[in-house]
């Protein structure tokens, strides 16, 4: 697998609208996006822009994730941690089909089905027990024009 761009960072928090205050506050945010619910993967989702090297809005995004409803894959995670925190990485690569097959062939165990993720492109995880102690997210790079489907 060729690494590819980090596209963002997943934050557990039990609440999207106090993390919201806290990097717009503290942080500085000046980019922050509307927060909507993804049910299918049980979480509601607010994406926080940062810039890049050439200071644009265009760097990897803080991802905070809430759970939504009681069967959200966060419960646990947030039971362990429950101030939140770090919950994963997530790359970007060209070609979500080629990755996965690399990945599978390592003996790596990824977590269901490749899906649709918040930025509407396919995505898939990795158990973190394989990955260093990282639950890692790996995604198919926005490309303009395309449009995937579950
Ligand atoms: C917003 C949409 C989407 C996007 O497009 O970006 C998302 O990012 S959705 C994000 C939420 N979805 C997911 O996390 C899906 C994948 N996750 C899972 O399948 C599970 O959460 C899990 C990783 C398999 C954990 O399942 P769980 O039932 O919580 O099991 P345990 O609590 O028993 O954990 C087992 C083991 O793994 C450790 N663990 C759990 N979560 C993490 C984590 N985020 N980072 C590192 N380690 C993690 C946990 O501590 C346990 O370890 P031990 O106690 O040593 O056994
Ligand atoms: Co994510």
């Amino acid at each position: 697998m060729k690494l590819g761009r980090l596209n963002h960072i997943g934050v557990a928090t039990p609440s999207i609208a106090d993390s919201i205050a806290f990097y717009r506050d503290v942080m500085g945010a000046t980019k922050i996006h509307t927060p909507f619910d993804l049910e299918e993967q049980g979480v509601k989702v607010c994406f926080v822009d940062t810039p890049g090297a050439d200071g644009a809005m265009n760097g990897t995004q803080i991802e905070l994730i809430e759970p939504l409803g009681e069967n959200s894959t966060l419960a646990g995670f947030l039971a362990k941690n429950p101030l939140g925190g770090q919950h994963h990485l997530c790359f970007e690569v060209p070609d979500i089909a080629e990755a996965r097959s690399e990945f599978e062939a390592l003996g790596k165990r990824i977590l269901g089905p490749t899906r649709i993720g918040a930025h509407g492109t396919p995505i898939f995880f990795v158990h973190p027990k394989d990955m260093g102690g990282m639950l890692t997210e790996i995604m198919e790079t926005p490309r303009e024009g395309a449009h995937w489907s579950n």
